[in-house]
């Protein structure tokens, strides 16, 4: 199913629906050649040769070198993210709104290119046959065009002769009209088998005797294979079955829909229902609102920061630190790692509504003005400081100081990999090391910073179990070390008082608490709560 011999016909229906209209009247004269290609894609043989390789039979003027805006911010996106480690989703809303790309056209640019980022191992594989070349052997930009195609092709249901038409044409305005009919050739032979086939190739490719499971998943499901492992390892840590890695994996590769978080006392959910055709009510948080599409910025207490963009699993590990069982003093808060503000602000909407004050803490500049940001509707009262400063020193400078600490801590993000979509690209097992150390000095500063009887909340957005048990095994030896006494307490169990719902839960005796997207339509959220004693 190479692309080899499937370079014979031109690219000339029409254009289908939506932005694979496009297309529409505009012949990709250039798929017509049949002249061979050498590694980068450019033509050599006798088409060059007879200086045909890349002229169409339509008049210079005619040929087609511009592209269809959606798929060029998807291109432009794509070469930020591999180029200049840009994250997807802080240069896509800007391009589109300087390009001025709305409506359906912004929605098909957004899952052309997140799609694409997401799926981009699973792509890959299936270039790699249709090309029967390595990925590593084809230029960066031109491998980024065949896997926009490949996306229109198997993940949305764009006609097959618009996907490639402008997908080339894309390829002949970017990267020249010799990378252009290679792109042509690969999409085409992409073209002659559906996404089933496609699964069951890739899948053999790597696993050919069967008994690789974990590896076809891999390149099936699009996540590297170490994550793949760590995912089902965490699942059956949490005493759930191996066999849901695949749920987990699909879970992943869809994109989430956008949940609403209604702060207490600034904003109620029947406030967020009415703001939108299709809003309804979270599965878990009290507080969540779920919106079936359309633009959150449209919201008018979004807009005002009485309410904000948050995943559930993140409004029920902040609801849960405020709900903890607390003996005396409850009335200063701490959150320890608060940029960019989401956690912050229920934490400080939470603590209004019962005379206590926050104190948000994020040691990047940048990140401590969006937390002021993010605060500007709770009540001034509420929100003792917002500072700039790293959390390891704070449980020395003020120990004892707080009833309740938030430590969301910095972590690899394996938990959100749907809602980001290039992250399991860039993270390597590397990076846990790093992490490791900073996460366990910032949970033993923590539980220095509260006051005996006060609660701390170990929340990580990856449930990777070095950053989870691991860490709070070891911060809480540490902090024994230094002569405090720490106890854990049930999350679970003050979990299910905010979401009495709620299931799958382990039952394993273990206090903390792991939400799955497979199961819980959350973020994959760690939480652990601890008690320091003295
Ligand atoms: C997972 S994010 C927190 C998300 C935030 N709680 C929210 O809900 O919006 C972790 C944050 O910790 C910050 N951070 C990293 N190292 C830190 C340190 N040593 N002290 C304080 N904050 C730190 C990062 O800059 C990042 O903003």
């Amino acid at each position: 199913m190479s692309a080899d011999g499937g370079q014979g016909k031109g690219g000339q229906g029409k254009g289908g629906q939506g932005t694979g209209g496009r297309s529409e009247g505009r012949r990709d004269s250039g798929h017509q050649d049949s002249g061979r290609r050498d590694a980068r894609g450019r033509e050599r043989g006798a088409a060059r040769a007879e200086g045909r390789g890349q002229r169409s039979s339509s008049a210079p003027a005619q040929r087609r070198r511009d592209s269809d805006p959606a798929r060029a911010v998807a291109f432009d996106v794509l070469r930020a993210v591999d180029g200049s480690d840009a994250y997807a989703n802080l240069v896509l809303p800007p391009l589109l709104r300087e390009r001025g790309i709305r409506g359906r056209d912004a929605g098909f640019a957004t899952e052309l290119t997140y799609g694409t980022l997401r799926l981009r191992g699973r792509y890959d594989a299936v270039i790699e046959q249709a090309a029967a070349r390595e990925t590593a052997k084809i230029d960066p930009p031109v491998l980024d065009l065949l896997r926009l195609g490949a996306h229109q092709l198997l993940g949305m249901r764009v006609p097959p002769h618009a996907a490639v038409s402008e997908t080339v044409g894309l390829a002949r305005a970017r990267t020249g009209a010799g990378s252009a009919q290679f792109v042509n050739a690969v999409l085409r032979a992409v073209s002659r088998a559906d996404l089933p086939t496609w699964l069951g190739l890739i899948g053999d490719a790597v696993d050919p005797s069967g008994d690789e499971p974990l590896a076809r998943l891999s390149v099936v499901e699009s996540h590297p294979l170490w994550v793949v492992r760590a995912l089902r390892e965490a699942l059956v840590a949490h005493g759930r079955s191996a066999d849901e890695i695949g749920d987990l994996l699909r879970a992943d590769d869809v994109a989430p829909r956008v949940t609403l978080v209604a702060r207490p006392g600034l904003c109620t959910t029947d406030e967020l229902l009415g703001s939108g055709e299709g809003a309804s009510v979270g599965l878990l948080a009290p507080t969540a609102v779920v919106l079936d599409g359309g633009d959150p910025a449209g919201v008018t207490a979004v807009r005002e920061g009485r309410a904000g963009v948050q995943d559930e699993g993140s409004q029920l590990v902040a609801l849960a630190l405020a709900a903890a069982p607390l003996d005396g003093l409850d009335e200063r808060w701490l959150d320890l790692c608060a940029g960019p503000g989401g956690k912050a602000s229920l934490l400080a909407s939470s603590a209004a509504g019962r005379g206590a004050r926050l104190v948000a803490n994020e040691v990047q500049p940048h990140r401590a003005r969006l937390v002021e940001q993010a605060l500007r509707a709770v009540p001034s009262g509420a929100v003792e400081e917002v500072r700039t400063g790293d959390g390891r020193t704070i449980g020395e400078d003020e120990p004892a100081g707080y009833d309740r600490v938030m430590v969301d801590a910095p972590c690899t993000g394996l938990g959100a990999l749907r809602r980001r979509p290039e992250s399991r690209w860039r993270r390597t097992p590397a990076d846990l090391a790093g992490l490791g150390v900073l996460q366990r000095e910032l949970l033993t500063s923590a539980l220095r910073a509260a006051r005996p009887g006060g609660v701390v909340a170990y929340v990580t957005c990856s449930p990777h179990l070095a950053e989870t048990r691991l860490v709070v095994t070891d911060a809480v030896r540490a902090a024994t070390k230094q002569g405090l006494v720490v106890e854990t307490v049930d999350a679970a169990g003050v979990l299910r008082t905010i979401a009495p719902g709620i299931e799958g839960l382990a039952g394993d005796g273990r206090h903390d608490v792991q939400l799955w997207p497979h199961v819980h339509g959350t973020d994959a959220m760690h939480l652990s709560l601890l008690r320091r004693l003295a």
